[in-house]
């Protein structure tokens, strides 16, 4: 029975990360989630993601710190190195459902979850890394303005000992290694998808009944490229490490080829034509699925080994939102982030004038961007 009060949270504070929620998102519903799913976003996702968002999620919710409540300013002013930290504990702020479980937008879900809704807040699984503290990449909890409250005014007072919302959290929610052992998630709701690595046999022996991977760590799914014809990620330069690991990649990659890219095909826009003083979020370019083409774009198989028709350019196809290219080819599809980085001058006038950006690319980056290449 669907249960409209409670959610399955997440968080996207770009378009890249974007990427991974709606993976996440369309596994959610792949296991058929019985939940409300919720997508947490900041004002630097473009409005094609937010679109492209709202055809996986039932809600997309657009938190901007800065225009928040007097008391989210000001820890958010004390402590603005915590910006994305910030972001993630919104979600208690989510009070119109009783119940919600979180989930980092790099984690893929493989079963149905929905049993995590009797547990009780804050139940979460085991760090890999330091067992005592929780992984902050899936937890049960309950929203509340208090609860809100009182964290944001822990992170004013006492800032994060690892400098983001796991550190945070875990010195809040400090009796959890101790006090109910019903508030320790198994590890198979939050398996790091390296752990084989250091103790395969217990991933032989549990493995096979795991139920959301998360790719946590520097480098992320959408960090490599595939190969939409074998069904694979390409091994080259991305150091893989094993075979699980690996497995865990492709099984990601074939929603994003099967579910998640054909969101896209409906939009076409001709970028290169905007004047650069209309490019605040718009002329996103994506080509379309040949005319006519019912099949999953691009179009896989080997009978199918070409996408392009009469109608459509015969180079690689691309997809570019303000913060990622899709590159794509019959052999190759990869999500590349554009780089922007700004110098220090840059960052502190942009801080003397206001323009608080903490989370990365602001509007005046992507105009800049797109006046350089205007005038190119
Ligand atoms: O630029 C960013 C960075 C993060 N996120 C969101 O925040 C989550 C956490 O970031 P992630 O890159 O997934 O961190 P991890 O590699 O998983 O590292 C660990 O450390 C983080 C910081 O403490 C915790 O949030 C994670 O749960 C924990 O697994 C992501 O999944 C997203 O939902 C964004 O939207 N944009
Ligand atoms: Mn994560």
């Amino acid at each position: 029975m669907p249960v409209s009060d409670q959610a399955f949270v997440t968080l996207a504070t770009n378009d890249v990360y974007s990427q991974g929620a709606l993976v996440l998102g369309q596994s959610l519903r792949n296991q058929r989630a019985t939940r409300k799913l919720v997508v947490l976003i900041t004002p630097q996702v473009s409005s094609l993601l937010r679109v492209i968002l709202s055809k996986v999620f039932d809600e997309v919710i657009e938190v901007n710190l800065i225009d928040s409540a007097d008391y989210i300013h000001l820890a958010f002013l004390k402590r603005p190195e915590l910006g994305v930290t910030l972001t993630k504990l919104h979600c208690w702020t989510l009070t119109h459902y009783s119940k919600c479980v979180f989930l980092d937008a790099d984690t893929l879900v493989l079963a149905n979850i929905d049993e995590l809704f009797d547990r009780t807040e804050f139940s979460a699984a085991p760090d890999p890394g330091w067992p005592d503290c929780f992984n902050s990449g899936v937890f049960v909890f309950q929203p509340s303005l208090e609860t809100h409250g009182l964290l944001l005014q822990h992170a004013t007072d006492h800032g994060s000992f690892d400098g983001a919302d796991q550190g945070l959290l875990n010195s809040f929610f400090s009796s959890w290694s101790t006090a109910d052992i019903n508030k320790h998630l198994p590890f198979i709701y939050n398996l790091s998808s390296n752990t084989a690595y250091t103790y395969s046999p217990a991933f032989k022996r549990f493995g096979s009944s795991v139920k959301v991977v998360h790719f946590l760590g520097p480098t992320k799914p959408w960090n490599y490229k595939y190969n939409p014809q074998t069904g694979s990620v390409l091994e080259e330069g991305s150091g893989l490490a094993n075979q699980h690991q690996t497995s865990f990649l492709n099984l990601w990659w074939k929603i994003y080829q099967h579910s998640i890219l054909p969101l896209y095909g409906s939009f076409r826009v001709e970028e290169e034509h905007a004047s650069p003083g209309h490019s605040a979020g718009i002329r996103e370019l994506c080509t379309k699925p040949a005319a006519g083409s019912s099949q999953p774009w691009p179009a896989e198989g080997p009978s199918e080994q070409t996408v392009v028709t009469d109608d459509t350019p015969p180079s690689p196809k691309g997809c570019h939102s303000e913060d990622v290219d899709l590159a794509m080819s019959v052999f190759e599809i990869s999500i590349e982030e554009k780089v922007k980085e700004l110098s220090p001058e840059e960052e502190r006038r942009k801080w003397e004038e206001g323009r608080i950006d903490y989370m990365g690319k602001d509007a005046f980056a992507r105009i800049q961007e797109k006046l350089d290449r205007f005038l190119q």
